[in-house]
């Protein structure tokens, strides 16, 4: 069987278990998106507690660990490390991006102390 394209020509349809994998790829996609959002809430937190605090935007340290937890997690579970790589440093550069703009709202503002510590 085939369909017509955009441009005019035709084309084989897509099988029915394509558009069944469709629903289940439909619903990762939804979910990794509630995921980021909720990380993305945690990270804003994270942010104004380094502002208040003076820390840094970027944690170089806790970057390793995260490279280093991940890259076992993922050779574990049959993902090419270096894509997890690749998609970790895409999530936590927005984050830093959005460090450093929550640090320049801060700035002047003298640093909360810590009572607990
Ligand atoms: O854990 C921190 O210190 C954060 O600021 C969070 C986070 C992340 O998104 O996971 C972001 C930047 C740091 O370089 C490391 C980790």
């Amino acid at each position: 069987m085939t369909e017509p394209h955009a441009d005019g020509t035709q084309v084989p349809s897509v099988p029915p278990e394509i558009l069944t994998l469709r629903q289940s790829i439909d619903n990762i996609d939804a979910a990794l998106v509630h995921l980021l959002a909720e990380r993305f809430k945690f990270t804003r937190r994270v942010g104004e507690l380094k502002a208040q605090g003076g820390l840094p935007p970027a944690d170089p340290a806790r970057d390793q660990q995260q490279i280093d937890r991940l890259t076992g997690i993922a050779e574990a579970s049959g993902l090419d490390p270096a894509f997890a790589e690749q998609f970790r440093e895409f999530i936590v550069s927005e984050v830093i991006r959005h460090h450093r703009s929550i640090a320049e709202a801060h700035q002047g503002e003298a640093p909360v102390l810590d009572t607990y510590s």
